[in-house]
């Protein structure tokens, strides 16, 4: 099951340029939570934070709380918070020179050792659950780097539910896909809520409203406002919403 997923007063900085400023997001279990804005708002640092790779950065520093269910994120050991809180990037990133079941697998053996008697059964999971089993089942001895981008995303999908995550980050995931292949993501962000906590960063607005259960809207580095999705874009608060959602800039 997914676990909630909780930012308090979180600011990130690059060396002396701060990029995101206190910002407060609860994300609830089960639920996908958008986050959208121009670009450069801080999105990617954002999540990116949830997780501890912004401190993977070189200069790079955050102050303030990340909570998972009532664990503090900070106060894990980092490898195990990027476990819990997985995360998909833009590119799909397979390691190219890996087969199709190292990829799903290599994740599971660094974690528990190499010769795992469940290893097979663990990755065949991740893969049916990623919705690519039935489609590579037949290959996985192939080299990750003959799949389409569509199915190399969702490898890297299974790659990340693999390790069992509480959480799903997912940094724009369908921005280099083909529109099939970007409805597939879509299609499964929507079944993968039922098992884990879902936060999509995303450019594409109509994305976020197909997709997206609440939705924060980010402007440089600050949270402006958040709610359900449906009320944030027929509803919206505050003015600078209002323009964005309806097309003024962005
Ligand atoms: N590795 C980095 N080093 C220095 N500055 C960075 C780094 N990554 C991002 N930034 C800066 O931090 C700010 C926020 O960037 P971020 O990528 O979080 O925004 P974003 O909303 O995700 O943008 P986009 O939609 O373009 O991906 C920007 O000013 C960006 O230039």
């Amino acid at each position: 099951m997914g676990e909630a997923l909780a930012a308090i007063d979180l600011s990130a900085s690059f060396g002396t340029h701060k990029v995101l400023h206190h910002v407060s997001l609860q994300m609830p279990a089960n639920c996908v939570t958008a986050i959208i804005g121009p670009p450069g708002s801080g999105k990617s640092t954002f999540i990116r934070c949830l997780n501890r790779l912004h401190e993977t950065v070189p200069r790079a520093t955050m102050s303030g709380t990340v909570l998972l269910g009532d664990e503090d994120v900070y106060r894990m050991d980092a490898i195990t918070a990027r476990q819990k809180i997985g995360m998909v990037f833009a590119q799909p990133n397979p390691f190219p020179t890996m087969s199709i079941f190292e990829n799903v697998a290599m994740g599971i053996q660094l974690r528990d050792g190499k010769r795992q008697t469940y290893l097979s059964e663990e990755v065949e999971r991740a893969l049916v659950i990623a919705n690519l089993w039935s489609e590579v089942k037949d290959r996985l001895k192939e080299s990750s780097s003959k799949l389409s981008a569509g199915q190399q995303q969702r490898l890297c999908i299974a790659r990340a539910l693999a390790l069992q995550p509480a959480v799903l980050l997912m940094d724009e995931p369908a921005s280099v896909l083909d529109p099939f292949s970007t409805l597939r993501i879509e299609e499964l962000i929507d079944e993968l809520k039922d098992r884990y906590t879902i936060v999509i960063v995303t450019h594409n607005l109509q994305q976020a409203a197909r997709v997206a259960d609440r939705t924060a809207f980010f402007l440089a580095g600050e949270m402006i406002e958040q709610g359900t999705t449906t009320e944030l874009f027929t509803t919206p608060n505050d003015k600078r919403t209002e323009d964005y959602v309806t097309g003024r800039f962005g």
